[in-house]
């Protein structure tokens, strides 16, 4: 019987990026478990060794959260709103997060930083919940691009802001452990939205991003 992540994901899981498909698989840990032995196989390691014997079913454990966001949906995270009547900038800045570059399956991780105007009724979300945001976009195969623009399209979509801004320093380790092998090279992506555009605003989130 196949057994799946009990975790208690959300059904309606937006996977509009993510393959595609429109089905809602959950994470499937012996599927997981059969193919990470297989790679130790493939890689000439002995995976019936003492070190190596529970390894798929960690790497199963692991895949299960570190894939997590797959299975969750930014909806129900900002859908905690207050009226609070602000209309200014709001800002979570240095937001830590770690993901998982889709071209090697190695991670990638830096920080966020996301803010929006609220729109005209002052409709505000709870901090933690910008934090959240990043971290369901995170923890899926992602490349930077791509996770900059979810986050900011979800805050367009949900909290309906007069403007907002994403910005994403990252740190690649398929660019830092393999390949060109330069670690430390950050790449920076941006994303605004809205009133976000204007030169002065855009100037003044701008600054209090990099106010470090
Ligand atoms: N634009 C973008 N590229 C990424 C991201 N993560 C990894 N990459 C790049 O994806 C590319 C994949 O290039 P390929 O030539 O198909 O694969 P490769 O032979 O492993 O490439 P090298 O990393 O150059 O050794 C590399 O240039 C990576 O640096 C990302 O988030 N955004
Ligand atoms: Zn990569």
């Amino acid at each position: 019987m196949t057994h799946f992540d009990d975790d208690d994901f959300s059904a309606s899981a937006d996977h509009s990026a993510h393959g595609g498909s429109g089905k809602h698989h959950k994470v499937d840990r012996p599927r997981i478990e059969a193919a990470v032995r297989e790679i130790l196989l493939a890689i000439g390691e002995d995976p019936d060794r003492g070190g190596l014997q529970d390894t798929p079913k960690r790497v199963a454990k692991a895949y299960a959260e570190v894939f997590a966001g797959l299975h969750q949906d930014p909806a129900t995270v900002l859908s905690t709103t207050f009226d609070l009547d602000h209309e200014e900038l709001v800002l979570v800045k240095d937001i830590p997060f770690y993901s998982t570059c889709e071209h090697h399956l190695v991670p990638f991780h830096g920080v966020a930083h996301v803010g929006y105007i609220p729109s005209h009724e002052g409709k505000v979300t709870g901090l933690s919940k910008l934090a959240r945001l990043v971290d369901i976009y995170a923890r899926r195969p992602q490349v930077q691009e791509r996770l900059t623009t979810e986050i900011v399209e979800a805050l367009v979509t949900f909290l309906k802001p007069r403007g907002a801004i994403v910005v994403v320093e990252c740190e690649h380790m398929c660019m830092s452990m393999r390949g060109i092998r330069k670690p430390g090279a950050k790449t920076v992506t941006s994303a605004v939205r809205g009133q976000l555009h204007d030169p002065a605003t855009r100037a003044e989130a701008m600054s209090l991003i990099l106010g470090r």
